[in-house]
């Protein structure tokens, strides 16, 4: 039997021990598992408690079970749910259970979601929503992700892609009129007109793009400087919690270190590195290597320093906010900060004085970087090319149409076949794999 065609289970919920578990089941036999364990099948979409046993009749675990008949179910297949409390001895029970039925088998990382994907109970743009839904750790990515399972980029990519093939039909249509006399431009004006209509859409999608793409996948700040200015004392104030060692003797933190912080709703990732110094120590020169290039990919660096007239010691493209450190040494007084981010911060890292005044400026740049608002409807790589392809190829379509119709024709072909792997309907089998293999177990 295929793959594809056996019974498939899995763990929907969080790793075990828990108070109540998940259990879903997916394929043509799942009727006869409900009915095999609990007895007899529960009414449609009803929770019916029932005592589940195994094949010799012992009993697993007082359960609730739901019976979901396709195609009127999440992957559009037969569907039952045991939910059952959350001990790994009860699941271990269970899972041999349905195990020893023929072709009944765990499920693959996302293979319940393909498999909804493949009856037709959601597009690709669709699947990758959910599988960023249940990624996200912040409001913001939350709320993006949602409009994204909802299928915002999937109805306007089907929108899209019918108007295409419409204009499509009026070229082809004065292609075959074109053999009888000279009949076409009355067709092809109003072909030409739809497609630029339809360019300058998808354009303007295309330029909100990098701030969902963007918002899926954070920003990182790295706090670099020189050994022992207090960067591990920063990073641990901004973490709320002690992530990094700090100690007074230079050059304690060697390899890099990653937090992850919701900073007003946007995913921000702080790295701490080592103190930036020539050293004829190996494992601090690694580290200073990591340090430096961890921090050349950052999309913000704070210089930290704890005196004036530190040269900033850094190259790469992000910029570099000054934070003058340990103020509280020293007697000058109020910290200054310049909300903007631009100059030099004043913080005592250790007493928290500055540090309201460097995070308000943080929670700024990173308005600024995700650009504010509900972000655009593209939230992948992948997603932007497909779109890249076809504002490319009716971009091509316009220009093109004076050396033949046909050349215009097959330019709308590829713009439509671009669309329709966006929403997964003419991709191969090889890319789906790799789509639904980044997809958790269960889901
Ligand atoms: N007085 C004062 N001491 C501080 C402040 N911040 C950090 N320190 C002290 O400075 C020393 C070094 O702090 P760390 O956070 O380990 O500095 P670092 O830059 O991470 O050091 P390396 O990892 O070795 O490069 C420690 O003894 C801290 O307690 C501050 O704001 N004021
Ligand atoms: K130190
Ligand atoms: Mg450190």
């Amino acid at each position: 039997m295929h793959p594809r065609d056996q019974t498939i289970f899995a763990l929907s919920s969080g790793r075990p021990p828990s108070a109540i578990a998940l259990v879903r089941v997916s394929g043509p036999q799942a009727g006869k598992l409900v009915t095999a364990l609990a007895g007899k099948l529960p009414s449609p979409r009803m929770a019916t408690r029932a005592l589940l046993h195994d094949v010799g009749q012992r009993p697993i675990d007082d359960a609730v079970v739901l019976w979901f008949p396709g195609p009127a179910s999440a992957t559009g297949e037969d569907v039952a749910e045991f939910h059952v409390h959350g001990g790994r001895a009860v699941l271990d029970a269970l899972f041999t259970t349905l195990s020893a039925f023929e072709n009944v088998r765990p499920a693959e990382p996302g293979e319940f979601t393909r498999r909804g994907f493949e009856n037709g109970k959601l597009d690709l743009t669709e699947a990758e929503g959910l599988d960023d839904l249940i990624h996200a750790d912040t409001d913001r990515q939350r709320r993006q992700a949602l409009r994204q399972l909802k299928g915002l980029l999937g109805d306007r990519a089907r929108d899209w892609r019918a108007r295409i093939i419409e204009a499509s039909a009026l070229i082809e249509a004065g292609i075959d009129f074109s053999d009888e006399g000279d009949v076409p431009a009355e067709l092809i004006a109003p072909a030409l007109a739809k497609v630029e209509v339809l360019s300058a859409e998808i354009e303007e999608v295309l330029a909100e793009q990098g701030r969902s793409e963007r918002l899926r996948d954070g920003l990182v700040v790295a706090i670099a400087g020189p050994p022992n200015v207090g960067k591990s004392t920063l990073m641990n104030q901004l973490a709320r919690r002690e992530v990094a060692i700090v100690s007074p003797h230079a050059g304690t933190t060697r390899d890099v270190i990653e937090v992850q912080l919701d900073l007003d709703g946007y995913p921000v990732t702080v790295i701490d590195t080592a103190g930036i110094r020539k050293t004829d120590d190996p494992v601090e020169q690694e580290g200073v290597r990591r340090a430096r290039a961890r921090a050349t990919d950052a999309d913000l660096v704070l210089w930290l320093s704890d005196s004036p007239g530190v040269a900033i010691d850094h190259d790469g493209d992000a910029p570099v906010w000054s934070v003058r450190n340990k103020i509280d040494l020293e007697q000058i007084g109020r910290p200054l900060a310049d909300a903007s981010g631009q100059g030099v911060f004043q913080i005592s890292a250790s007493r928290g004085d500055g540090l309201p005044e460097l995070i308000a400026a943080l929670v700024g740049f990173a308005q600024n970087y995700f650009g504010g608002g509900e972000g655009g409807l593209i939230s992948r790589t992948r997603q932007r090319l497909l779109l890249q392809e076809t504002a490319v190829s009716l971009r091509r379509c316009v220009q093109v149409v004076g050396r033949g119709e046909e050349l215009a024709a097959e330019e709308l072909r590829m713009a439509a076949h671009s669309l329709g792997r966006l929403l997964g309907r003419v991709d191969v089998e090889d890319i789906l794999d790799v789509i639904f293999r980044e997809f958790c177990v269960g889901k």
